[in-house]
């Protein structure tokens, strides 16, 4: 039923319009909606430069899209939006669901503040909601193929039919407006396309490689919600597909498993005993171990706040195999710097590599940075690009002497 009352949507991780649920079910409320984004500093604090300066030019891109009337408050969620919401004389407040640890329970607080206001949930970041594919028992998938198998038959609704004018926006007085930014955020459909044209065909045989710009650069997107992965699984199947299945893998495990943001997935691995030698993971952090490809590797995310994939799983496999650092210790750095950092991908990757996770890679499988580097970095031009200086460095560990004590640990763990 159309309300007199206007709406709030408060957008999170779904910085668009375009194909946009909860905008949609906002609409089917209300003609009229304020658009709002709050900056929380729960969020705010743990992120690096280059995150927050892509949030602000994401922010940019949508208030310029809503013809300049994005409200951007600061301060708890729990106590702005039913403030806002108010303060117009909202109905509803529409969000798109969030399923991560923190933003749960941002949602439940902000639910019970707004009190009779209902805080309606549509669509989520993923293309299929977290919890929703289940084992024919009813259990979580604990292995990403059959997952992938039963997520690929569930399928995932049509794109929601909006954009900027399905509602009138409102002014808002207050607000503490968007922060300047250098640049302005590309065209993130017009990238996708591109890529899609000209470098998915080759992606199969390519993405390995860092040295050659094979992969989307889409995660960052994604990341904010500025494209929904639906738009992207439209034009693809495959090995690309099956890339954005494994972001909804680790959604949902972390759903059923909030603790594993924290908590090693595999408990036997409780046992496992770390070194904690702040030098070395200053080496790692600033690039600076004389292992050429992990210097490339960790000084391109604090250039870029990007590392390729094949280069972030050989960084990580360094801290934890060869450094004998907790695995947490190196995702936190990656939570900082990462643009595209998402707890459930970054944390379920780094229990990957480190061999603790679901599916995981045996522990015993460890990366030779050399070899690595000589199979992935053929030409050597990735890393002249970040770290042309490093082979003059002297390495900070002796890599078989290393890897021989991971997998003396290792075996202390198994028994
Ligand atoms: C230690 C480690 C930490 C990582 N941390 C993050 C993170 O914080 N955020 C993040 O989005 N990805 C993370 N990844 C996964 C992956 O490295 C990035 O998604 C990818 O490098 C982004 O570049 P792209 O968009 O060009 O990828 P493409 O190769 O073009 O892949 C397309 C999309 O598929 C998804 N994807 C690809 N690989 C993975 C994967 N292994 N796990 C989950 N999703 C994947 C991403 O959404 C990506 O944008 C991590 C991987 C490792 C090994």
């Amino acid at each position: 039923m159309v309300s007199s009352e206007p709406s709030v949507v408060w957008f999170r991780r779904d910085l668009r319009t375009a194909d946009h649920p909860a905008l949609l079910e906002a609409a089917e409320r209300s003609p009229r909606a304020l658009a709002l984004f709050v900056l929380d500093d729960r969020l705010l604090k743990p992120s690096g430069k280059p995150r927050i300066e892509f949030l602000h030019r994401c922010l940019h891109a949508l208030n310029d899209d809503l013809g300049g009337r994005l409200a951007v408050v600061h301060g708890d969620p729990a106590e702005v939006v039913p403030r806002v919401a108010r303060e117009i004389g909202a109905g509803s407040v529409h969000i798109s669901a969030d399923f991560g640890p923190y933003g749960r329970k941002r949602d439940a607080a902000v639910e019970e503040a707004l009190g009779d206001i209902e805080l309606v949930r549509s669509g989520s970041p993923y293309a299929v909601a977290p919890g929703r594919v289940r084992k024919a028992d009813g259990t979580p998938f604990k292995v990403f193929t059959p997952f992938r198998n039963a997520w690929l038959e569930h399928g995932w609704r049509q794109p929601a039919e909006t954009d900027a004018s399905t509602v009138d926006w409102m002014r808002f007085g207050g607000g503490t407006g968007i922060p300047a930014v250098r640049e302005k955020l590309p065209d993130a459909l017009a990238l996708w396309e591109k890529f899609r044209d000209e470098r998915l065909p080759d992606y199969d045989k390519t993405r390995d490689r860092p040295d050659l710009d094979a992969t989307s650069r889409m995660s960052a997107f994604l990341r904010w919600g500025v494209l929904h992965p639906r738009t992207l699984l439209r034009d693809c199947e495959g090995t690309y597909r099956d890339e954005l299945a494994w972001r909804e893998f680790y959604a949902d495990v972390l759903w059923h498993r909030p603790e594993t943001a924290r908590q090693n997935y595999d408990r036997k691995f409780d046992r496992m005993v770390h070194d904690d030698d702040l030098e070395l993971f200053e080496a790692w952090k600033q690039g600076r171990t004389g292992f050429p490809i992990v210097d490339a590797g960790m000084r391109q995310l604090l250039r870029e706040g990007f590392m390729h994939n094949r280069v972030r799983m050989i960084v990580a496999s360094f801290l934890v195999k060869d450094l004998h650092l907790p695995w947490w210790w190196g995702a936190r750095h990656f939570m900082e710097h990462l643009v595209d950092g998402d707890l459930a991908s970054n944390q379920h990757n780094w229990q990957w590599v480190a061999g603790c996770g679901t599916d995981a890679a045996p522990f015993f499988r460890i990366f030779n940075p050399a070899t690595q580097a000589k199979k992935f970095d053929p030409d050597g031009a990735y890393v002249r690009r970040y770290a042309p200086d490093s082979a003059d460095l002297t390495p900070i560990v002796d890599h078989a002497v290393e890897r021989r004590v991971a997998l003396d640990r290792y075996q202390d763990v198994r028994t």
